[in-house]
Formats: C-alpha cells, structure tokens, sequence
C-alpha cells in the first residue's frame, strides 16, 4: 500500500483562524461586539507557558480582545475563584479558559464548575458535558481538541460516518470522552479502550478511525493499525533526542513525538495526523472558534460555518 496521506492540521488551522478573523470583522462592523477571550494560568510549566502565550497572540490576531492572568504557583484556590468570579461578571469577556493542569493544591473541578458554562470555550463545564452527551451540538461548546480532531476526520471522510468503525485509544474526560460523543454524532460505531483493555492492539487493529490519546510516546505502532485507517495522534510527547546533541546544560536536545508511531503507522493507513503539527494546532483554532461562537451568541448573530 502506498503512504499514508500526511494530515496537516496546521493548514487546517490556518483556514479556520482566517474564518474566525472574517466572522469578528464582520460581527464587530454589524453589532459593534468585539469578542473578548481571558486565559488564566498558575504557575510557571515551560509547555503550558507556550501555549498561553499562542492563545492570547491568536486571539489577537483574531481581532479579540485578549487578557491574559498570569497567577504565580503559590496563588490560592479562593484567589484563582475570584478572578473566575469577577470574568464571568465581565460583559466584554465571552470566553474564559484556565490553563490544565493547575498546581496540585487548587482543585480543578471545582475551579470548571465555577466558569460560566456560557463562557466555557474549553467546554469543559458539566453544562457543556451534558449538552453534548445529549446531541445538543448546538448548544454546546466543545473541547477544542476533540472538535479540532472531529474536523480533520471529516476533511479525509466527509461529514457521516455511517457504517465506520471508531476505536479511541484513552478515556480523559477532556479528549476520549468527549471525542467518543463527537464521533458518534457522525453515526460512527465507537469503542472507547484504554489500558486495561484486554487485546489492544487487536481491538485498535478493527478501526477505520483510530484515535491515539493516551500520552505514552509512541505506544501505537504499526501492528495497531488497520490497512486504510485513517489515524488521528492526540498525544504530545517529549522524549530525549541524543542524535541532536547535547543543550547548553549538558542534557540531551528533546523532540516531540505523538502517541503513535508515524513511520510503521503511515506504511499502513490511508491517512494520519503528524505530531506536531497535526492535532496540536487545531486546538487553538478552535478556541478560536468557541470565542467567536460566543461572542456571536450574545450578540443574536449567526456564527461563521467552519
Ligand atoms: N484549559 C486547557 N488546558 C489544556 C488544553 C486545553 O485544551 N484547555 N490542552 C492541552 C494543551 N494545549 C492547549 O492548551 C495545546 C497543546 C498543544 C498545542 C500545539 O499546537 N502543539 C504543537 C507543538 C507545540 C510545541 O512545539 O510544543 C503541535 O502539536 O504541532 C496547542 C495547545 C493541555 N492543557
């Protein structure tokens, strides 16, 4: 079988960022709403530092108004709710996203519970959960990496997946989860496995859709996949690269790697996602998009179609 055709999630991601930056000009011209985006984040995590610092320059880009709290490790539960607190009363901010994980002494459930579900662009938010568990798509936001997934899916597939079968590798309520419901949405036939799954690599082997979201480096190989599935990697990985030499501290260079193994994964499948620059990029799009959505919904405007 020839390679698999190479998914690129970042020109995707380009495409919507250009739909979303046409749907504000156009919302804020009509209504004079300009969407407002606030991110949150404690502490100092180099990764989640990167990739705040991307959501709140997109949003810009986006024509948004963007804040960004930047709360040291040490910042109290009772703070970060306040703050949670004063957003939500915030009428020119449509979209709150408190960066994951939190320091291990704020409790993370509780912090998504006190977002306004109408303001939860993550979708993380009960409301939000329910909402799309219950087909109320519409309604719904939709965590953006599952829904940034579920486009890439469709790009290769087209929009009804009737007579698929769908295997997700990981069951986190932020990607497995909500991933199982999109795809299902389709019309997929869905197995949601995991570590325990007995087998794996023969459950992941009947997918026509194989979703990678376990975050273990390269756990997917080649004997995992279908012969013309289409392979979507969620997993962001660093590992060490000695062939890269050593940093300016004497450690070996890191590169990113997804969940699956690319080259034995590609020999096989129709399509696949690379890491990065697959899924990864969608992620902020679609935050993007959510904002957008909201911004749209308060002001009685019908949202861009993605
Ligand atoms: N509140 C949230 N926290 C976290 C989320 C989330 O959706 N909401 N997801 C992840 C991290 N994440 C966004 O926050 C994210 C991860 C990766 C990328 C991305 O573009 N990755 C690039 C590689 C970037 C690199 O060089 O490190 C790629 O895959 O091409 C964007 C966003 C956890 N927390």
């Amino acid at each position: 079988m020839a390679e698999a055709r190479r998914i690129d999630g970042k020109a995707v991601a380009a495409r919507i960022i250009e739909t979303v930056k046409a749907g504000t000009a156009a919302l804020t011209d009509k209504t004079g709403t300009k969407p407002g985006l606030a991110v949150v984040i404690v502490g100092s995590d180099p990764a989640s530092q990167v990739y705040v610092g991307s959501k709140a320059k997109t949003a810009n880009e986006c024509g948004f108004t963007s804040i960004k709290h930047e709360l040291d490790a040490e910042t109290s539960e009772a703070t970060l709710l306040d703050i949670v607190r004063d957003l939500n009363a915030d009428p020119g901010v449509h979209g709150i996203l408190v960066q994951l994980p939190l320091p291990k002494h704020i409790d993370e459930a509780k912090v998504i519970q006190t977002i306004d579900p109408d303001k939860d662009v993550d979708g993380f938010h009960l409301i939000n959960v329910g909402r799309l568990s219950t087909g109320s798509t519409d309604e719904a936001f939709v965590p953006c990496t599952p829904a940034g997934s579920m486009l890439l899916i469709r790009d290769v597939l087209g929009d009804d997946l009737s007579g698929k079968t769908a295997v997700i590798v990981g069951r986190s309520n932020i990607v497995g989860k909500p991933m199982a419901q999109l795809l299902l949405a389709a019309n997929a036939t869905v197995t949601i496995a995991h570590s325990r799954t007995k087998d794996l690599a023969s459950v992941c082997r009947g997918a026509d859709i194989l979703v990678a979201a376990v975050g273990r480096p390269e756990m997917l190989t080649g004997d995992y996949v279908k012969e013309g599935a289409v392979v979507i990697d969620v997993g962001i990985n660093r590992i060490e690269a000695p062939e890269k030499g050593l940093k300016e501290d004497g450690t070996p260079k890191t590169r990113l790697v997804g969940d699956v193994n690319y080259a034995e994964a590609a020999a096989k499948a129709a399509a696949i996602t690379p890491v990065p620059g697959g899924v990864g990029p969608m992620t902020i799009a679609m935050l993007m998009a959510n904002t957008l959505r909201s911004a749209c919904r308060s002001a009685g405007v019908e949202p861009p179609k993605l």
